[in-house]
């Protein structure tokens, strides 16, 4: 049988987490958890790497801008040093017609030069491109001072005596030149003159912007102009602002702009390159490049976003395929349970799912399936069991019933004849005085005894052996239950004496008719290989003074007794007194 505690679920199963749930989370969450790491790796990794690379175009940049701007530089007063030492200029009139078609001709190979001429020693312009400031002085100029001892690079400055001559910039700023000039000397070294060109400043400012310009305009990278004392000298709305504020484009502590440095608040990838031309064309100038950090990094952000989205598709594709797995996986177990409880309510064997997807989960249903017959097996060998063990106990119950009343038969009956035996007669007669004496006087009803005993019966016995006795008392009980009522107690009171009680009598005359009956039906009836028999009667009734059942015995004996002495086969009535 069940054990109800066996039913009774011992945890709150409903409360728990489903194993569907809890692998999902898990690997959905391992899966997201892998991924991020992944991306930021991955993110960090890049994010790396672009800002060494930006920061290694930020430095070849401004490299390569310092060096072409040197280069050109050098250039340019070699040419002028060049044109110094022509024959035409060392031993030619300087004011010659032919000198000023040099000067257009070279004006012509040199888009950056906005003007070329040739001064006396005392600064007097005798030829120039475009006839421009011929016959003027540049006595005051530097570039005169300067280029009557030795080649000259003068820094940029904003036009002078020319400024009303070139036409004025697009754009408005002012026009700047650079000079190059060299002393014209004759074959004994004395100064004849000086050969100067001002170059354009938007040449130089050209080439620094084709260096620049070969990165996409989405990059955000500048290049700017410093002069030997730090100030801007490109761009020019930077020029102009730093000659507002001073604090405009600030040095960084190392003294050099390299690497990450915050301008203004925004941070910025820059390198400083120092253009040096390494001779007089060494202005101290220094090419600063710099690019905004967040441009810079642009492509690493989007890189950013694209793997976060990526890491999201990915991370949902996981969980869903984490989710399918889980429900393979656990559907096999939800399987195996539901048929669990079912083997619990329906106690017989269900038909076990064969789905399982791995071996394990397989073997799992195998031993629970083997588990589960081998427990039904053993409830219906206990169940058969319990039967029999209930028909055994039913069966043993039964016969010890049989044997108690066959025993309580024993016990109240003769073994001779079947009829009461003398216990059972004192014990009824016991009853029958305590009733009269509780009922007797109002129901004016109460018991007799008769004595019956059989006459002459050693003769018997002796004539005809001891078993022919045996059948004569045995008929003779047979007799005496066929002449009274079946609520009378017949017994063998002992030997060939036999006892009967007679309930609920109104008056002697009763119980003298019953004893009667028996005298008269035993003198009557033949009793086969003995012949006649005949038997006396002592007759009496229950009396209120009897103090127990012996009194009424001894009376009916004393009756009896009488009937022997008066002559036998008779019935005497013995009354209280
Ligand atoms: N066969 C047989 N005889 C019994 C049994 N019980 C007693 N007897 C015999 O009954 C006889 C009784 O003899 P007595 O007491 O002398 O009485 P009686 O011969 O009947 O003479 P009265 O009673 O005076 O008529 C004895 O011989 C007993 O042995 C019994 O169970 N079977």
């Amino acid at each position: 049988m069940p054990d109800s505690h066996d039913d009774a679920p011992s945890r709150p199963v409903r409360r728990l987490p489903s194993l569907r749930r809890k692998l999902s989370l898990v690997l959905g969450g391992l899966a997201l958890l892998i991924l991020t790491l992944v991306g930021g790796y991955l993110g960090w990794m890049a994010t790396r790497g672009l800002h060494e690379a930006q920061q290694t175009a930020v430095r070849t940049t401004a490299q390569f801008a310092a060096e072409l701007l040197a280069s050109e530089l050098r250039d340019r007063e070699r040419e002028i040093e060049l044109l110094s030492a022509a024959p035409h200029l060392v031993e030619g009139a300087l004011d010659a017609p032919g000198v000023r078609g040099s000067l257009e001709r070279r004006m012509a190979q040199h888009d950056e030069f906005a003007w070329m001429g040739v001064a006396s020693a005392d600064g007097t312009v005798l030829q120039a491109s475009g006839g421009q400031l011929v016959g003027r002085s540049v006595a005051d100029r530097p570039w005169f001072i300067e280029g009557r001892e030795h080649t000259h690079v003068g820094d940029v400055h904003e036009a002078k005596l020319l400024a009303s001559l070139v036409p004025a910039r697009p754009d408005g700023e002012p026009t700047r030149f650079i000079d190059f000039a060299a002393p014209i000397r004759d074959r004994t070294g004395r100064l004849r003159g000086v050969v100067a060109a001002h170059a354009q400043w938007h040449w130089v400012v050209g080439m620094v912007e084709s260096v620049t310009r070969r990165h996409s305009p989405d990059s955000g990278m500048e290049a700017l102009i410093l002069d030997r004392q730090g100030r801007v000298l490109y761009p020019q709305a930077l020029k102009v602002a730093q000659a507002a504020d001073a604090r405009v484009l600030p040095r960084p502590a190392s003294g050099r702009f390299e690497g990450r440095h915050d301008i203004d608040g925004q941070p910025y990838l820059t390198w400083e390159e120092p253009v040096q031309a390494r001779t007089r064309a060494d202005l101290g100038w220094r090419i600063v490049v710099r690019q905004p950090l967040a441009l810079a990094l642009r492509p690493v952000r989007e890189l950013q976003r694209e793997l976060v989205l990526l890491g999201l598709l990915a991370a949902a594709a996981l969980t869903l395929a984490a989710l399918l797995l889980a429900r393979r996986i656990s559907r096999p177990v939800e399987q195996l349970a539901r048929m669990a409880e079912r083997v619990q309510a329906e106690r017989r064997m269900p038909e076990f799912p064969d789905q399982a997807a791995v071996r394990e989960l397989a073997r799992l249903g195998d031993a629970m399936g083997g588990m589960a017959r081998a427990l039904l097996a053993t409830e219906r060998e206990l169940r058969e069991a319990n039967q029999t063990l209930d028909a055994q106990v039913a069966q043993r119950t039964a016969e010890l019933q049989a044997a108690n009343a066959a025993l309580a038969h024993l016990a109240t009956r003769d073994p001779l004849t079947g009829l009461h035996n003398r216990r059972s007669l004192d014990a009824r007669l016991a009853e029958a005085l305590a009733l009269d004496r509780r009922y007797g006087p109002q129901s004016g009803r109460v018991h007799g005894l008769l004595l019956v005993d059989a006459d002459h019966f050693k003769r018997i016995n002796d004539e005809f052996g001891h078993a022919a006795g045996d059948a004569v008392l045995r008929q003779l009980a047979t007799v005496l239950q066929s002449c009274v009522r079946t609520t009378d107690v017949v017994a063998r009171f002992g030997g060939e004496e036999f006892a009967v009680l007679l309930p609920e009598l109104a008056d002697a005359r009763e119980a003298m008719r019953a004893a009667e009956k028996i005298r008269s039906t035993v003198a009557a009836a033949t009793f086969p290989g003995v012949g006649p028999v005949t038997v006396s009667c002592g007759v009496t009734l229950a009396w209120p003074g009897d103090v127990d059942a012996q009194a009424l015995v001894e009376r009916a004996d004393v009756a009896l007794y009488e009937a022997k002495r008066g002559g036998r086969n008779m019935v005497v009535l013995k009354a209280a007194s």
